[in-house]
């Protein structure tokens, strides 16, 4: 089939009946619920982006396997053109988004595609393994399906292992084998939009102990296999408050769930990884499922810091304040913060690793140091925008007050900017900020940014541990030579 339509996206939806719960209720029609109808809107755009022929050659490319088109997050890059053209849906679908929404399509189709181009990693603990792996990332590339991932334990008791909980099956783990498949049971989290997805993917950052085989695991599933429980979060947004008041938090709220599966029989040929500790901790370092959507979501970061730069920016100067030296500093620290996430972006993508297989890997140092800022900088963002707005952020009315007759004058005389903005443009940028900055909406995009990648405190240990193996600090053997020279 190859590329989807948005209707072809929502039709898949609307033919499964997933087990959702939503503030204590299960949801019947997902596609029909106030809650999800906007968010499964933008995504269903992002569907119909790979048929405009504004974008589609340059987000989409003819599967040389089956002839097909198929999106470029499936690519697996040779040349410097093919990451080229990967960073181009990155870019399209970040840009649609502005950004706020992470876990957009093409960010579990980059995770597959790097499994299945380092299939050899698997194929080393068990052939079968690689060859599930293989087949699965051409369903998913050939039905253009859209996945959500669950990585994480639930937060029972983060000191203990996995067997350690005061349950077998807190964490999710295998129950037993039978000929079909594999019965699971327990939890993981925190799986971002998995009400309006497909299918659902199961792996694991690294940190398994002995003891701990029965949770080494990495499978895919449909979204509505029988079992699986989808608990939601509270909702940031009730689905009917109004696109004007709201113009952020009413399209964009990605909901996050946890994921409960109650003995969900998961078929052999779904299963990548089982009862291997050691293939379970490398499995994250070792195939590129950590390294290559860095690259997605370093685009997506850039761009999301971009439009927070933008709102500051324009926020600033509706109101008259950016004449302010202190004003002008806080600007030019994001600007200067924004430009460096662009180049590191661009130097990833020069500095490519090229691997044995010739895939082209963007640079770990320039990813993972995006990695790492974007939990300071994003916040930092956030927080501009809250200081310039000021008080003018908890001054915004509706948009029934700013049409009502007898408010009118009021409203273009007292909610004006400065010469040249009207009453009506300075409220509605003033809500745009504040649904960035203050809404539950713009608390969880805050949170998203200091968590997307996993806790950015120990990522930051990792990070630099690996960093100390490769940078020899010979500058200071170079200084230090200096000694030598004078006991000589
Ligand atoms: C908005 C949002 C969306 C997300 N979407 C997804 C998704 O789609 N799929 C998915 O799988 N995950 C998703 N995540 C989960 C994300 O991966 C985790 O939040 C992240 O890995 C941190 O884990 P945690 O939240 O369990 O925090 P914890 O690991 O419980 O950490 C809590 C605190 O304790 C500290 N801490 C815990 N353990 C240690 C330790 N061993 N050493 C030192 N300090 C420690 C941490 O630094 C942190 O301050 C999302 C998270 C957010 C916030
Ligand atoms: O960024 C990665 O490499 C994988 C990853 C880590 C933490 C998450 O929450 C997540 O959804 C995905």
């Amino acid at each position: 089939m190859g590329i989807r339509t948005g209707d072809q996206y929502i039709r898949g939806l609307r033919s499964r009946q997933p087990e959702i719960w939503l503030q204590g209720r299960k949801v019947t029609n997902v596609c029909e619920e106030a809650v999800f109808r906007q968010p499964i809107h933008e995504i269903a755009k992002l569907y119909d982006m790979q048929h405009d022929e504004k974008y589609q050659e340059k987000i989409t490319h003819i599967c040389q396997e089956t002839g097909e088109r198929v999106n470029n997050a499936f690519l697996v890059a040779k040349t410097p053109e093919e990451l080229q053209a990967k960073r181009a849906v990155y870019e399209a679908y970040a840009k649609a988004t502005f950004g706020l929404m992470g876990r957009t399509p093409d960010f579990l189709n980059i995770v597959l595609t790097s499994l299945y181009s380092n299939a050899s990693f698997l194929e080393r603990y068990n052939p079968q393994w690689a060859e599930n792996a293989k087949n699965y990332y051409k369903v998913v590339r050939d039905q253009d399906l859209f996945l959500t991932h669950a990585i994480i334990n639930p937060q029972n008791d983060r000191s203990k292992s996995s067997h350690e909980q005061s349950d077998v099956y807190t964490h999710l783990g295998a129950v037993e084998e039978t000929p079909e498949g594999l019965i699971v049971k327990g939890a993981k989290m925190l799986a971002t939009l998995a009400p309006i997805t497909d299918e659902v993917i199961i792996y694991s950052f690294p940190g398994f102990q002995p003891g701990d085989e029965r949770y080494a695991l990495a499978f895919a599933i449909p979204i509505d296999t029988p079992g699986l429980r989808i608990i939601c979060r509270e909702p940031m947004q009730d689905g009917i408050r109004s696109v004007y008041d709201h113009p952020l938090a009413s399209r964009f709220e990605e909901m996050d769930a946890l994921l409960v599966f109650h003995d969900v029989l998961v078929p052999w040929e779904r299963l990548f990884l089982y009862n291997n500790v050691e293939a379970a901790n490398l499995l994250y370092p070792k195939t590129g499922i950590g390294q290559q959507p860095a690259h997605q979501t370093g685009v997506r970061g850039l761009l999301k810091l971009q439009f927070a730069t933008e709102v500051a920016m324009r926020l600033a100067d509706s109101i008259g304040v950016d004449v302010y030296p202190n004003v002008q500093n806080n600007l030019g620290e994001l600007a200067q913060s924004l430009e460096s996430l662009r180049a590191l972006l661009r130097t990833a993508e020069l500095e490519y690793e090229t691997l044995p297989s010739g895939e082209l890997m963007p640079g770990y140092v320039q990813l993972e140091t995006i990695r790492g800022l974007l939990p300071k900088l994003y916040p930092r963002a956030i927080e501009v925008i809250q200081i310039i707005g000021a008080g003018g952020l908890l001054m915004s009315p509706t948009d029934s007050d700013l049409e009502h007759p007898e408010l009118v004058a009021d409203m273009e005389k007292f909610y004006a900017g400065r010469v040249g903005i009207s009453g009506t443009d300075r409220v509605r940028l003033f809500k745009l900020a504040w649904d960035l900055c203050g809404e539950a909406f713009g608390q969880r995009l805050l949170q998203y940014e200091r968590y997307y990648t996993g806790d950015p405190v120990r990522k930051l240990a990792i990070f630099y541990n690996n960093y100390k193996k490769f940078h020899a600090c010979t500058m200071v053997d170079d200084a230090l030579s200096v000694f030598a020279a004078k006991t000589r």
